[in-house]
């Protein structure tokens, strides 16, 4: 049976380590780490079947197949070239840092080096599919337009730099548009799809983001546009947050799940 190791037991390792808990994924959950130790021990309270060791990712590294980042963009920096270097495959959610190109080639080279694969699970959008099929051949154009009531957004660097009162906004408001590549850094805990549709489409520099903050809504709605040689197409999901980090969309925590059930089922679905 796979062997998981997690780092980040917030909103998205919570779902997952509960997941492998009630069976769900078939894996044993064997270590489990975060830097508030408070959080690690809550989380530990919660599992019935599952007994995952508490480790740094030096340690967890020798006794898992498989590490799960869900922690931080500095986080993939810090754990993810360890793991590889250690022949662990990896799963990544905070995929923002791979507009890190250095860092992106660098774990590119280690996986490919040391026979591990690396998975960006499609996190809160829908549509990846279709833009991977489109990228077989050319494609003009992809913008992502995510709004998010002002708390979803909440703590960019972009909104504190700017000094943008998300308590202040009545209406409807753009508050960004630019490249994926400037979208991620600006809000690395609010637009990583960002980074997984870059990946897949046309790239960081090419791929246009507008975000916008919508008193309005309690959900968070991502619509993906693409042009290409194919025809086009537009997504939208409307995602329900995820109670505990307004930031984050439940969706995205089922993903992740269901990347980690893929791994263990003989059959595929979709491209
Ligand atoms: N790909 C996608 O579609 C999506 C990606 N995400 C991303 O996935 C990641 C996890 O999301 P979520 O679970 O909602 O986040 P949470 O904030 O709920 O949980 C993350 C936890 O990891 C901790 N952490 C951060 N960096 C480190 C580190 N270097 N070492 C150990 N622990 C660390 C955090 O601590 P602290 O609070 O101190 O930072 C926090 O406790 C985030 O980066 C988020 O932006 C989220 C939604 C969708
Ligand atoms: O969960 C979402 O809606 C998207 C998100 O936070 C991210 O991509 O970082």
């Amino acid at each position: 049976m796979l062997s998981i190791g997690l780092i980040g037991c917030g909103t998205i390792g919570t779902s997952i380590c509960k997941a492998i808990d009630n069976g769900t994924i078939e894996a044993e959950l064997v270590a489990i780490y975060d830097r508030h130790l408070d959080d690690v021990d809550k989380l530990l309270s919660t599992l019935k079947n599952s007994k995952p060791q508490v480790m740094e990712v030096a340690e967890m590294i020798k006794n898992i197949d498989l590490l799960v980042e869900c922690a931080s963009q500095e986080a993939v920096y810090e754990i993810i070239p360890t793991a590889l270097h250690a022949h662990c495959d990896v799963m990544v959610m905070s995929v923002g840092a791979f507009s890190d190109e250095k860092l992106y080639k660098t774990i590119r080279e280690l996986a490919k080096e040391n026979k591990c694969k690396v998975y960006l699970p499609s996190g809160a959008i829908v549509g990846l599919d279709g833009l991977k099929s489109a990228s077989a051949e050319e494609i003009y154009s992809v913008t992502l337009t995510t709004q998010k009531p002002p708390v979803g957004l909440a703590g960019a660097p972009y909104i504190i730099r700017n000094k943008i009162d998300l308590d202040k906004i009545t209406g409807k408001t753009v508050i960004f548009e630019g490249s994926a590549s400037e979208a991620v850094k600006e809000f690395p805990a609010n637009v990583n799809v960002a980074a997984t549709i870059s990946l897949t489409g046309i790239g960081f520099e090419k791929t246009r983001v507008k975000i916008v903050a919508n008193p309005a809504l309690t959900r968070n709605i991502h619509e993906i546009s693409v042009e290409g040689s194919f025809g086009e197409f537009t997504t939208r999901v409307e995602n329900v947050p995820s109670p505990t980090n307004p930031r984050s969309s439940y969706l995205a925590s089922l993903s992740a799940i269901a990347t980690l059930k893929k791994l263990s089922d003989p059959i595929q679905t979709g491209t």
